[in-house]
């Protein structure tokens, strides 16, 4: 089913203090967001009171034969199937944000959405956005594992606490996040001052946006973590789209979650390029895009993989490329030390 008939699910994520329930707040009370549900999976957060608001336990089932990704929130999944209750009550609502806790990995929260039959058939999930603090932000990362999830499954990243932040321990910040997430936007928000679209995808595309800058070919050594690294490539011809979701299947398998993100603007050698989003194993559907954002026609493809090393990416892609119907080139490479 066409997202259009679906509501839209923003997920807010970030270290505990870096600023989620200021933003929030903010943003609740702007009268776009009226009709806004929200559910936060901590107690002790009300306050966002004339809302709807949801609370959920941290409770998780693994399910059978599941990787740590794929841990249904049942919890998760008995709020988002209530809310639909309340929708045929007439008590309609037409966006969900999630505020996680600090601590939280999102991919168990994508899973549920985009695996659980029912709620993959009323909602899906529009944007992940990672709040981090610009003060705090390098011993986060340093200190949070948790923080390295959530930056690489965010599409946006809001910079918070710019205002008390000398600006080199910021740019400090944002040249880590661009090793950890090469293409997400990262937006500095200071209170939780921002548009009512932080929380929407951006309208003509993903936040791919900046692959499109990275023209030349990049190495860059990754100083601060060891296991992180990403690799991009971009092709010069269209793809065969079904050799490339085998390729892309085959490799997610082999790969579990050490393939943390797989985000990708392809040309199939359809008008417009299909939009590939992934976490882990869970791919979002493909979305088919009716044009190329501004002139832009060629395929960008990244990966941010944890332990293993992207030169196995790229022995994959080069030994699959006959079939892909296209050569390719490597764009950007982030190495572990
Ligand atoms: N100076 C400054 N303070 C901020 C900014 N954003 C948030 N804060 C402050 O940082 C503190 C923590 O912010 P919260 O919004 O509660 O952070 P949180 O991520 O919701 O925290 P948890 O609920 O504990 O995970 C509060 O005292 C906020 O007022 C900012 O941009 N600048």
């Amino acid at each position: 089913m066409n997202n259009i008939y679906k509501t839209p699910i923003t997920v807010v994520t970030g270290c505990l203090g870096s600023g989620k329930t200021t933003l929030l707040r903010k943003l609740l009370k702007k009268p776009e967001l009226e009709k806004t549900a929200v559910i936060v999976n901590e107690f002790g957060q009300v306050g966002l009171d004339h809302h709807l608001l949801r609370k959920t336990d941290e409770t998780t089932i693994l399910l059978k034969g599941g990787c740590i990704c794929c841990n249904n929130r049942e919890d998760l999944e008995n709020e988002l199937k209530s809310l639909l209750n309340l929708d045929q009550k007439q008590e309609k609502f037409n966006r969900v944000i999630i505020e996680t806790t600090g601590m939280a990995d999102p991919a168990p929260i994508l899973f549920t959405v985009l695996t659980n039959p029912i709620l993959q058939h009323h909602f899906y999930i529009e944007c992940v956005i990672t709040t981090v603090d610009a003060k705090n932000g390098l011993l986060h990362i340093k200190n949070n594992p948790e923080l390295l999830k959530q930056v690489t499954v965010a599409d946006k990243i809001i910079l918070t606490k710019t205002d008390i932040t000398p600006p080199n321990q910021k740019e400090g910040v944002i040249e880590q996040l661009r090793i950890i997430n090469p293409a997400v936007d990262i937006i500095e928000v200071v209170n939780g001052d921002a548009d009512v679209g932080i929380i929407e995808a951006n309208s003509n595309r993903p936040s791919i946006d900046s692959m499109f800058e990275k023209k030349d070919k990049k190495i860059n050594k990754n100083h601060y973590s060891s296991d992180i690294q990403s690799i991009s490539f971009t092709f010069n011809k269209p793809l065969d789209w079904t050799a490339f979701g085998l390729w892309l299947s085959a490799l997610l398998h082999a790969n579990g979650e050490n393939i943390m993100r797989v985000k990708g603007l392809l040309d199939v050698g359809e008008k417009g390029p299909i939009v590939l989003n992934g976490v882990q194993h869970i791919i979002h559907p493909p979305d088919h895009l009716n044009e190329w954002p501004e002139g832009e026609k060629q395929s960008h493809l990244i990966f941010i993989l944890r332990v293993i090393d992207p030169d196995s990416i790229y022995k994959s892609l080069k030994t699959f490329q006959n079939f892909l119907g296209s050569d390719f080139e490597l764009l950007e490479l982030n190495k572990a030390l």
